[in-house]
């Protein structure tokens, strides 16, 4: 009911002019998520006080932003954000640059290049036994992945400083979605006031202070030759443009890009995980199937890694299915118009915002067999194979889409892969079947508070 109540608020301010305020709940209160899946694909124009541009179905929004992707690769100014410098969010056209910079680091020192491991301590928390929401375990290996990323850190699970990091990042997160800060967003002078100002950026003070501190550790052992991790190379560039005046690669740029990427890389990629291991409990047939997959492709003494993906087509397959039945980000983050343009009929100004609503690429019936079900044949050919749908949009397309898909695909692989050869999950006793229209209206609430058993697979649990 409370959701319900602010997303209304939300259309509300959307109504009076707040176009920051739209988000899928805002879409929720004006059409069922049916009726959301029967919105004709084409271009829409909402005209509340400013136009806003909403692109529905596959082929608009592949087209507004692959074929045409530089008219449309701006984003909105965000006041909030834009406080503590033009972060990588916002119009700043020094975007390419950084991230072109972020890609190829996060390559260098991604989990292609570490050998990753599954930590034992994950594994003895799954198996304490009774039900339990994995959201927060798996929030762990996330964030202790970022952290061995982008600060060389390997925190253990039960290492306090991760906690602080988890913390201060979720922090950050929530603030970023909430309607405090959208009426900023709407009504920037409302950021004169100190108390409302000094609740805004707190959260983000705080994400820098943490950064901060990795700075100062970093600089005092740093060998400017060998970087050793991202925030190194940051180091190493800063260094490399200190005589380059309007170099986006500064001192108060990079705090920015460093806590957008921290908050961009541990909740999305969480969230995701612990989805697909609740599809798991409510599908034990789908389940079934994928650890029969892993049993025959992986030798029991090893993890899935990521050369067995190939083989591992099933597996793949739901993982892929979990996610465009979660549909993460249903509106993307906003683009904007970078010059006049003239799209599909209609002359878009420069500077209109622009929403890519994905969740009608992720639905799109021309695209997807039955897309209201959770069904992975959608992955897969006749011969059972995986089979690529290039609807598959979760990370957006184009030159602003997700920077982190390569891990973020990584990391879902893995991660289930492993979990799913040692553990078993089974829902609660008595748990309803599931209902979707719940669950795409209830993401969050259903993400947290879902419980699931986990009971680990024994060598002869595995034969059977
Ligand atoms: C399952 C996990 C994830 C999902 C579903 C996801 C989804 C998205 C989406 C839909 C966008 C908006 C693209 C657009 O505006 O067109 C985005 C942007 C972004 N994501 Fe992700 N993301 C995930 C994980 C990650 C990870 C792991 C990282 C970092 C390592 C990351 C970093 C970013 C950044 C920096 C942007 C902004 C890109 C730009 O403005 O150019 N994301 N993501």
């Amino acid at each position: 009911e409370v959701q319900g109540l602010a997303d209304r608020f939300r259309l509300f301010l959307a109504i009076i002019g707040c176009h920051y305020s739209i988000n899928s709940g805002t879409f929720k209160v004006v059409f069922s998520h049916s009726a959301l899946q029967r919105i004709r694909p084409g271009v829409h124009v909402w005209k509340l006080t400013k136009p806003i541009v909403v692109l529905c179905g596959y082929e608009v929004v592949k087209d507004a932003l692959v074929n045409h992707g530089e008219h449309f690769s701006d984003r909105p100014p965000l006041p909030t954000s834009d406080i503590f410098g033009k972060g990588y969010a916002s119009g700043s056209q020094c975007w390419r640059q950084v991230r072109r910079f972020m890609l190829s680091t996060l390559r260098s020192y991604g989990m292609a290049k570490r050998p990753w491991r599954m930590k034992s301590t994950i594994f003895c928390s799954f198996s304490l036994g009774g039900a339990f929401n994995p959201i927060y375990l798996l929030g762990f290996a996330v964030y202790s992945t970022i952290s061995s990323i982008m600060f060389g850190e390997n925190l253990d699970y039960k290492d306090p400083k991760l906690y602080g990091l988890i913390r201060v990042t979720r922090n950050h997160n929530q603030g970023m979605n909430s309607n405090l800060y959208q009426i900023c967003n709407t009504f920037p002078i409302l950021l004169h006031l100190p108390f409302v100002k000094e609740k805004v950026i707190h959260p983000a003070q705080e994400m820098k202070q943490i950064v901060l501190q990795y700075t100062q550790k970093h600089r005092e052992s740093i060998d400017l030759n060998t970087p050793r991790d991202l925030l190194d190379s940051w180091l190493v560039k800063l260094k490399e443009e200190e005589s380059h005046p309007g170099s986006p690669f500064n001192e108060t740029g990079f705090i920015v890009y460093i806590s957008g990427l921290l908050g961009a890389a541990t909740d999305t990629t969480s969230s995701s995980l612990t989805f697909c291991l609740l599809m798991m409990a409510y599908f034990p047939e789908v389940q079934e199937r994928v650890q029969r997959e892993i049993d025959e492709v992986v030798e029991h003494e090893r993890f899935p890694e990521m050369k067995d993906r190939t083989q591992l087509s099933y597996t793949n397959a739901v993982i892929h299915e979990c996610q465009r039945t979660l549909d993460l980000a249903p509106i993307a983050h906003y683009h904007a118009a970078v010059e006049d343009i003239q799209f599909r009929g209609f002359l878009i100004p420069k500077g209109t915002t622009i929403i890519p609503f994905l969740t009608s690429v992720l639905s799109d019936p021309a695209h997807w067999k039955n897309p209201e079900d959770f069904d992975p044949d959608n992955f897969l050919d006749d011969e059972g194979q995986f089979k690529p749908n290039p609807a598959f949009l979760p990370f957006s397309a184009g030159p602003r889409s997700c920077l982190g898909e390569n891990l973020a695909r990584m990391e879902l692989f893995l991660i289930i892969s492993a979990l799913l050869q040692k553990f078993t999950f089974r829902k609660p006793a008595g748990s309803k079947p599931i209902d979707f229209n719940y669950v795409r209206n209830n993401k969050i609430t259903f993400l947290v508070s879902s419980k699931v058993y986990a009971a680990p697979r024994t060598v002869d649990s595995r034969r059977e």
